[in-house]
């Protein structure tokens, strides 16, 4: 099968480049650029030396008609809903790292993200792509669009208490933390080292894109929930992203209970790892990885739950969770090609 991948030289596309150059069905890697066509993709990446041999090539519709089975694209808000349209999507399967799919309701995407929306014919077409919630969906689509970062840990996070009607959905608070090359290989001021070293940042408060895919997706597991509370903060690293999600409980809890729903709801998810009591993850025990693991806790004293969920953005949060759905929606095993114990220390 011949992959190709839009913004190859950023680092969700790179991170795309290290899975499926590995990925035992892929035969060739097609990478597209949409500013250094004909530079060595190894000039960007110098880890690369001796093992990549590609040249970056132009986006071109044609070609990618002719020469690619999947397309993924791993490039800035506005890309996809750009391309998408000059490309044969009856022949060709498209999964789309950003954000321009996730909101079925254009209005939406254009209020968050201040940009015009994708052709609605396209952002219908496109599944939702967690993994673990939406499998059968994911099975049968064409045209993908992957989750974000935050939403994916938070999501998780939040998915068997919600669905099963254990917390207050107006009490929902969820405090997220991110490392730095969540902001893309091309960021600037505001993520120099200078500024980021020995400080934490609160960031996009009460204002951040990700709010609205949270949203659809709770609302969809209970329509009760339509606001929640969602902050973000730059951490002094450079992967992985921990939510802390705080909500009130509904009636009589312990924190065993808490934990047989989550361990029942995760039973066969072999990606997201539920952990004993008394135990929460740090982010540097999925590093590399595509594994989401979720530590919890019910506290009696104030009726409420802390449920800490903790991903690799660049891995279950972007490119390992795209991986995970282009197995999928191409039958072959949902861990192929995936399964990378997580680097440590
Ligand atoms: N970083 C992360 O942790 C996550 C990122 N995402 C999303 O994935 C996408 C990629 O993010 P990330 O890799 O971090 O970003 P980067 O900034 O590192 O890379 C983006 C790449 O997109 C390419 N690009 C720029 N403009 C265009 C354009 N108009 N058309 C096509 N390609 C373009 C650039 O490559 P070139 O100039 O060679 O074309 C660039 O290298 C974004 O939408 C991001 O929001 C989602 C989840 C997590
Ligand atoms: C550290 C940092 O800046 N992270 C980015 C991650 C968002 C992202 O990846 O964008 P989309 O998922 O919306 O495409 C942010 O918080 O905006």
């Amino acid at each position: 099968m011949n992959v190709g991948i839009i913004g190859a030289t950023g680092y969700g596309g790179n991170e795309l480049y290290r899975l499926l150059t590995k990925h035992p069905k892929v035969d060739k890697c097609i990478l597209y650029t949409s500013s250094e066509a004909g530079k060595a993709y190894r000039e960007s990446y110098p880890h690369l030396t001796g093992i990549s041999d590609e040249l970056l090539v132009s986006i071109d519709s044609a070609s990618i008609d002719k020469d690619v089975d999947v397309l993924f694209m791993a490039s800035p808000p506005g890309a996809a809903a750009e391309i998408l349209p000059q490309i044969n999507l009856e022949q060709v399967k498209v999964i789309d790292l950003s954000g321009d799919l996730r909101l079925k309701d254009s209005a939406l995407y254009e209020k968050w993200y201040k940009r015009k929306a994708a052709d609605q014919k396209i952002v219908d077409a496109a599944v939702y792509g967690l993994s673990e919630l939406n499998k059968p969906s994911i099975m049968n689509a064409s045209i993908l669009s992957n989750p974000g970062c935050f939403p994916t840990a938070s999501i998780l996070g939040l998915a068997p208490a919600v669905s099963n009607d254990l917390i207050n959905e107006s009490s929902i608070i969820i405090d997220a933390k991110t490392g730095v090359s969540g902001a893309g290989r091309k960021a600037g001021i505001g993520v120099h080292y200078s500024e980021v070293n020995e400080n934490l940042k609160i960031y996009k408060v009460n204002g951040h894109q990700h709010i609205p895919e949270i949203e659809q997706a709770l609302h969809l597991m209970n329509e009760n929930i339509s606001a929640i509370t969602f902050q973000t903060h730059l951490v002094p690293m450079t992967r992985g992203i921990m939510a802390t999600i705080y909500a009130d409980a509904k009636g009589e809890m312990s924190s065993e209970e808490l934990l047989a729903c989550y361990q029942a709801f995760y039973r066969d998810s072999y990606f997201v790892r539920v952990r004993p009591l008394g135990e929460f993850p740090s982010t540097k025990e999925v590093y590399g990885s595509n594994f989401c693991d979720i530590g919890l806790s019910y506290d009696e004293r104030t009726g409420r739950v802390t449920i800490v969920s903790v991903i690799d953005n660049l891995m279950k949060g972007a490119a390992g969770q795209a991986v995970q759905n282009f197995n999928m929606m191409n039958g072959f095993e949902e861990t192929m090609g995936l399964e990378l114990t997580p680097l440590y220390p």
